[in-house]
């Protein structure tokens, strides 16, 4: 089993948390990480984890270069894909974190959504626990798939 980390980053706030996942997730099961447009969406296929790290944009939007594998998720078969979604975003904002949200929701309808983590600005040392429990989550989420009860 592999998993696949595909994020954007505009100012590296959201690559920092990336690496830092990279780091948790890397210790449980082998992880690639890719920057969005480094990978084709059927690439994905290789993969039983999605994880994908994204920042937010205008007012709560999704950036441009995340839509393409937002629409292939979308109209994809992939309820047998384990998921999670990250980002980074700005309090000040009406919206926070909002691109995270949308992929939250739409990951949640058509795979198996395993943890959303939300970070604001840049990862600071308390954020590393966060990240911790979300590999943690993850990696139960598979666990129980792999046995069911
Ligand atoms: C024009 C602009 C619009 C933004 N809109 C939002 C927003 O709606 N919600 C939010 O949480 N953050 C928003 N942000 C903040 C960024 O998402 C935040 O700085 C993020 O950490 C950037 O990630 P990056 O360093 O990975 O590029 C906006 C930033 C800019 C410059």
């Amino acid at each position: 089993m592999k998993a696949a980390i595909i994020y954007t980053s505009k100012t590296g706030n959201t690559e920092e948390l990336a690496l830092e996942l990279h780091g948790c997730l890397s210790r449980h099961i082998p992880t690639d990480i890719y920057t969005a447009g480094r990978i084709s969406p059927s690439q994905l296929n290789d993969y039983e984890i999605i994880i994908i790290g994204t920042y937010t944009w205008g007012m709560g939007e999704i950036p441009l270069e995340m839509m393409s594998l937002y629409e292939w998720i979308e109209c994809q078969n992939v309820n047998h894909l384990t998921t999670a979604v990250f980002g980074t975003g700005d309090r000040f904002y009406p919206n926070f974190c909002g691109a995270v949200d949308k992929f939250r929701d739409m990951l949640y309808v058509h795979t198996n959504l395993a943890a959303t983590l939300k970070v604001e600005l840049s990862p600071q040392r308390s954020d590393r626990e966060k990240c911790e429990r979300f590999a943690d989550i993850l990696m139960k989420r598979i666990s129980k798939q792999a046995s069911p009860v």
